[in-house]
């Protein structure tokens, strides 16, 4: 019996350990045959940085568009030039659309259940199928009029109290995404409860994706621990319940409106429809719907807050030339509407810039990962690499951008050579391209047309009626970068502005409560 049990064991502790050494072996030795092939990098790793895209950038200036970095067990190749990331992520999408393992905030937090973690696999395929219908193009349009009440509705909001700005701008995109993915709005973006525990439970993912913090990143086999043994497992798992819980209780919301016949068209609604044709869980449907929520917020809300702060910095030399165009084109007699866009060249410019100008996936959203061994300008990238593109390198390149802090809407008037159809990659690339970027980039669009059409924005003035400046680099840490707050004048351009405002504005409540 004695003698079964160490047997036991030790066959574990062995499996344990070829589980950990194994595969740093097999991949060291790949590196080590490779070493003369692969691309530049630096020697020393910088660790515990706050803004890892300032570094990268440093290291594309210094050693190129593609670096080779070794970030623990991980190769790591981080590209610099829109070119080179349109090479490899779009170009040979086959080879560079899988996901690097999130082994905490992925595979213990989400169960595997968050796509957008996701490697590439059958199941990434299915979740993406559901979200490339619920928020493709012609979908997307469908969502304009939900877009243009709440968009009224924030310039109202910004007319009463244009100090809160920021607050107004979290809740136009929370309620155009809650109402697009479960047909109710948002209108309190502090109380909302469904806001309120998504925030929750970004936080919770937030907090376990930290790069270098849990040991399990490095020797996954650690996965394996059972959590009597493993505080960090244990706590993890607590939380996965709770995630667990929160979508599943608003999907059966969903279910329960749908028997009813009291749901509105909306992408929840559209999943069930979908569900049994797809053969997916409940569970993993409820994930599904919690996407937009998680990726579709903080971008479009942050966007426009970089566009409000390019007002202040930059308004001088492009707001005038943007409200003789909206003069033209719209009058003073109502606010501008989707149909007017594409009339709108400069607005268009305006919003293209302001995508450009300040990325808030300023590191291009969530890493790639290779799939097979690759050679690119002759230079090796092993399977398995982490492959990141941050759009701080990508857009602030001189060489596609000269000046390139500097707000220039003029550059996308210009004939550009650049990778693609939209002259910027604010969207990313290839077979993880951006799917809410319809939704996204109408809601960027449309709310700078009619703020530059309703008010001056401009810096705010001290007591000694100076003008305040604004520092264009205070921006937030995180996945996600937005600029931190900062001082700023909105007033109406005049009384006949704001009379329209608010006359629209009555007109959308009626609407929104019908
Ligand atoms: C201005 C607004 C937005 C910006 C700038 C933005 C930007 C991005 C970027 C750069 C990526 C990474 C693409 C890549 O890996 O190559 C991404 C991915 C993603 N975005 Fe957006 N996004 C915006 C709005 C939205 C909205 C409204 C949704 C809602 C549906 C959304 C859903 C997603 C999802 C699900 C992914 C991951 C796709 C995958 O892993 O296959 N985004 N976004």
């Amino acid at each position: 019996m004695f003698t079964t049990f160490v047997f036991t064991i030790g066959i574990g502790l062995i499996v344990l350990y070829l589980g950990l050494v194994f595969p740093t072996l097999e991949q060291k030795w790949r590196l080590y045959a490779h070493r003369s092939q692969l691309p530049p990098g630096p020697r020393v790793i910088k660790t515990g940085i706050r803004k890892p895209w300032l570094w990268f950038r440093e290291l594309n200036q210094e050693f190129g568009d593609v670096v080779y970095l070794q970030l623990g067990p991980t190769p790591t190749i981080v590209l610099g030039s829109a070119q080179a990331a349109w090479d490899l992520l779009e170009k040979r999408g086959s080879t560079y659309s899988s996901r690097p393992r999130f082994i905490m905030g992925g595979e213990l937090l989400s169960g595997g259940m968050r796509g957008l973690m996701a490697p590439y696999s059958p199941y990434w395929r299915r979740w993406r199928k559901l979200l490339h219908s619920g928020f493709m193009q012609r979908q997307s349009e469908s969502y304009r009029p939900i877009q243009s009440l709440e968009s009224t509705v924030l310039m109202h909001d910004l007319m009463r109290d244009a100090s809160g700005f920021r607050t107004h701008l979290e809740r136009y995109a929370a309620s155009v995404i809650v109402t697009v993915t479960y047909g109710r709005r948002v209108e309190d973006v502090r109380t909302d409860a469904v806001v309120q525990r998504n925030a929750e439970s970004m936080d919770r993912l937030t907090s376990v994706n930290i790069p270098g913090k849990f040991a399990v990143e490095r020797f996954p086999a650690l996965k394996y621990v059972p959590s009597i043994f493993a505080p960090w497992k244990a706590k993890v798992l607590e939380q996965r319940g709770r995630d667990i819980q929160f979508y599943t209780e608003l999907m059966d919301e969903v279910r329960d409106k749908l028997s009813r016949g009291a749901l509105n068209d909306c992408f929840a609604k559209h999943l069930l429809q979908e569900q049994s044709s797809l053969g997916m869980s409940d569970l993993e449907i409820a994930y599904t719907a919690g996407t937009p929520f998680g990726a579709g917020v903080e971008t479009s809300a942050g966007s426009l807050a970089s566009f409000i702060l390019a007002c202040v910095k930059f308004g001088k030399e492009f707001i005038p030339q943007a409200q003789r165009e909206l003069d033209r084109v719209v009058g003073n007699e109502r606010l501008p509407t989707f149909e007017d866009l594409p009339a709108l060249e400069y607005v268009a410019a305006i919003a293209s810039e302001t995508l450009r100008w300040r990325p808030v996936a300023v590191l291009g959203g969530t890493p790639h990962a290779s799939t097979a061994d690759d050679v690119y300008n002759g230079m090796f990238i092993p399977k398995g690499s982490t492959v990141i593109a941050p759009l701080w390198s990508i857009h602030l390149n001189e060489a596609d951008f000269p000046d390139p802090h500097h707000f220039k809407p003029e550059r996308f008037l210009e004939n550009r050579a650049y990778p693609g159809t939209f002259g910027h990659s604010a969207f990313g690339w290839g077979r993880r391209i951006c799917p809410g970027m319809h939704l996204g980039s109408a809601s960027v669009a449309i709310n700078i047309a009619r703020i530059l059409w309703a008010f001056d924005v401009a810096p705010a003035r001290d007591g000694e009626g100076r003008n305040i400046e604004v520092d264009i680099f205070a921006y937030s840490d995180g996945f996600n970068s937005t600029p931190l707050p900062f001082p700023c004048s909105i007033t109406p351009r005049s009384s006949r502005h704001a009379e329209v405002v608010q006359k629209e504005y009555e007109a959308a409540v009626k609407q929104l409560k019908a």
